[in-house]
């Protein structure tokens, strides 16, 4: 029998009890207040019924947050004067007592994070940090007080990393753990990066990346950002796939964040295309994952990154200006408005632009590269033009347009005559001629070369209309560069306040420098980690180049943060992913927190789905309950699905991008497993004949499966190992 000393209980116990009974008294007592007001009635209807309904929402989102008032403390002192501040996860204000909370999101909530320990108050006071502390609290029970740290007794206590430990090993839910009472100052770092600036976070499988991003968007509606602070409704968060798209928008309510719009990159540029019956095709991974010839495989890879490359941009511009002077030819306008003459009178007047003039607005228009896109633009020049004309006073500006309207309507839909998103970039990938005037000075004859071939052709292509994934960028770089990007709000096309993206090194360049200009400058947060790049034949080739393709649409600067810790698994499953990711990447450095599990679990010698029911129902016999089966490709998983059966086990199967997770058993392909996160893993078909040890792309891949997995980690193959995952002398 093992004998364990009990947690002492710590001094303070007792009165951080009855400070927590204080609070919820007064949270009480303030959501109370806030009903009241809501039934008041005040001077008039409408003004009562604003306040009604701002004290009736002000009272739900308290109420959320009775339970669990706050969850740690920092001890400070003031221009000389001792007080305690509450840290929770909703500000509450004790007009008359000690109750008050300061939420996480502030700048002095922030203090709880952070290493610092002197800060400038709002009003220029010093203030110094003597003690932090993190209070367990607990459906309104306080369950434990720990001195994070404490100046009396020596600053670092080692408090926080207990705290950690304890959380990480909860059992995992299918949702996104709750992070914020854990963040460490690390990720506190990044998660507050200046509002406003690009930033790129890279960071390994399991850094909590993804749980940053999401905090920083709750980060960022905090009213304390100021001019930079975002608005939910405006935030875009593009997810690599649908899976983790349903993910993200089961979470991010949790987190304050309703309304926030949650989408793939494929699904918003459909949207945004209003191409949404289309079908999204991934050619370029279809042969990835089911070819076998190297060559094949490479050339591939190499059309795909030279259609995602940001100097597509400036091929898609050249080739608009060739299409819009061929269309424009000798248009000229001519059209006829009924001026005013004064005393009631009117008179028409006629109003000629002619050819050259009609083209020197183009090609002014052109030099100028609007942000809103030529179409509009070439519309106000010309309207500009035809009104300094007419010179009418501003009062009949409006009727003189209405007037030219159908006129200018005629002569703008012969300028852009046929110029649709999918036809355009289509036809300038398709006709040679085409493809060479628009890249002559821009891409490399080689390029141009490999944008001229298809090594696609075996690959089957839908019945029905579609859009490849490698061709979308250049949609949106056509529509973006004739209409302009970004949110529609009515008629209007407004930028997003901030955009999110999620597995960043899977987004093309081109992509990137697109949705610069879909947001505010400096308002996108991309997070990833090179060594998962399974898709980088449209990814970047490093942080920089997405740095560099933020910074060449708009202005502000970024920068690149880096996540250095993993949180996700233990250190056995820690040890030997780290193994894998560093076949093809040297500077991989992923240090995991020291967090003992279970031994990984290595069953060969056997039929795969008999050894997989047995691990499932072992993994199932130590009380995980989030298991994931996870195989090479989508038919492996078809298949083993419907084999398990026979061996009592029902896995449910996650075969497209349709399916939702939602917790238990489950069965998917790697690439479907990507960014998700289990209590126990099982990897099907370990071994070299699946994974080939000579192919980066495959290491890439079994990198991903042996990550997933939070307690446990399970490898399975018919005979031997693939030689990376076997045993090591210092397992
Ligand atoms: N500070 C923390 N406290 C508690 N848990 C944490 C913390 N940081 C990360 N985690 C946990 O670690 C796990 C991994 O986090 P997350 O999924 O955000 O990582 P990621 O970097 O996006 O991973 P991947 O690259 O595999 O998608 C999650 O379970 C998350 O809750």
């Amino acid at each position: 029998m093992t004998v364990t000393t009990p947690h002492p209980v710590h001094p303070d116990f007792s009165q951080e009890e009855r400070h927590l009974s204080g609070t919820i008294a007064s949270v009480l007592y303030q959501i109370g207040a806030w009903e009241d007001r809501s039934r008041n009635v005040g001077a008039d209807l409408e003004t009562s019924l604003v306040l009604a309904d701002e004290a009736e929402e002000k009272a739900a989102m308290l109420s959320v947050h009775v339970a669990e008032p706050y969850f740690g403390s920092l001890s400070v002192r003031i221009a000389g004067r001792d007080q305690t501040l509450y840290v929770g996860k909703h500000a509450h204000r004790d007009l008359t007592g000690p109750f008050s909370v300061v939420s996480w999101e502030s700048d002095v909530g922030g203090l709880f994070y952070s290493q610092a320990l002197e800060w400038t108050t709002p009003r220029r006071l010093k203030g110094t940090i003597h003690r932090r502390r993190q209070l367990d609290v607990h459906r309104k029970v306080l369950r434990g007080v720990v001195d994070l740290y404490d100046s009396a007794s020596g600053g670092e206590t080692g408090g926080r990393e207990e705290v950690l430990l304890k959380r990480l090993a909860e059992a995992s839910s299918s949702g996104m753990r709750d992070v914020v009472e854990t963040l460490q100052a690390e990720q506190h770092d990044v998660m507050r990066a200046p509002a406003g600036q690009y930033v790129c976070i890279q960071g390994a499988a399991g850094s909590g990346k993804t749980t940053i991003g999401f905090h920083r968007l709750a980060w960022l509606v905090h009213p304390e950002r100021g001019e930079n602070q975002a608005e939910r409704s405006r935030i875009l968060v593009l997810m690599p796939n649908q899976v983790l798209a349903h993910y993200a928008a089961r979470v991010l309510p949790g987190l304050n964040l309703e309304g926030v719009v949650v989408t793939t990159p494929e699904t918003w540029a459909l949207g945004f295309l209003g191409l949404e019956k289309m079908e999204v095709t991934d050619r370029t991974l279809s042969l990835l994952l089911t070819d076998h010839d190297n060559g094949r495989r490479r050339a591939a890879w190499r059309r795909a990154k030279a259609l995602g490359d940001l100097r597509m941009l400036q091929v898609v511009r050249n080739h608009l200006k060739a299409r819009l002077g061929a269309n424009l030819g000798a248009l000229d306008y001519h059209g006829t408005a009924e001026v005013s003459r004064g005393q009631g009178g009117s008179e028409p007047k006629e109003l000629h632009l002619s050819a050259l003039q009609v083209r020197g607005l183009l090609e002014g228009v052109l030099r100028r590269e609007p942000l809103e896109g030529y179409r509009p633009a070439l519309r106000a020049a010309l309207e500009a033009e035809l009104l300094g004309q007419s010179g009418v006073t501003e009062d009949q500006e409006a009727g003189v347009l209405r007037q030219l309207g159908s006129d200018l309507n005629r002569l703008m839909s012969r300028i852009f005559a046929g110029m649709l998103p999918v036809t355009e970039a289509r036809r300038l990938l398709q006709s040679e001629e085409s493809l060479r005037s628009a890249a002559e000075g821009v891409l490399s004859e080689q390029t141009i070369g490999v944008l001229l071939t298809d090594p696609l052709v075996s690959v089957a292509k839908p019945r029905r209309s579609y859009a490849d994934v490698t061709e979308l960028p250049l949609m949106l770089a056509v529509a973006g560069l004739l209409d302009g990007l970004g949110r529609r709000q009515g008629r209007e096309l407004l930028p997003y306040d901030e955009v999110l993206l999620d597995e960043g090194q899977d987004f093309a360049p081109l992509l990137y420098a697109l949705l610069a200009r879909a947001a505010r400058p400096g308002h996108i947060t991309t997070l990833g980690d090179l060594n998962q790049g399974l898709h980088g034949y449209k990814g970047p080739s490093g942080w920089p180049e997405v740095l560099g393709a933020l910074g060449s649409g708009s202005q502000g600067s970024g920068q690149l943060l880096t996540l250095s810790r993993t949180y996700r698994s233990t250190r056995q499953i820690t040890e030997l992913t780290a193994r894998v990711a560093a076949t093809y990447n040297r500077a991989a450095d992923v240090v995991g927190v020291d967090r003992s599990g279970a031994e990984v679990r290595r069953l060969t010698g056997g039929p795969l789905a008999r050894l997989t029911a047995q691990a499932v129902k072992e993994m199932q016999l130590a009380g995980h309950l989030n298991i994931a089966i996870v195989t090479r490709r989508t038919a492996d998983a078809e298949l083993l699905s419907s084999e398990l059966m026979a061996h009592d086990v029902d896995a449910r199967p996650i075969l497209n991008e349709q399916a939702r997770y939602q917790g238990g058993v489950v069965i998917l392909p790697v690439h479907l497993a990507k960014g998700l996160e289990f209590d126990a893993a099982l990897v099907c078909g370990a071994d070299a004949g699946t994974y080939d040890p000579a192919t980066e792309f495959e290491s890439r891949l079994l990198y991903i499966a042996a990550s997933r997995g939070v307690h446990a980690l399970a490898l399975i193959a018919e005979t031997d190992l693939h030689p990376l995952l076997l045993k090591a002398r210092t397992d």
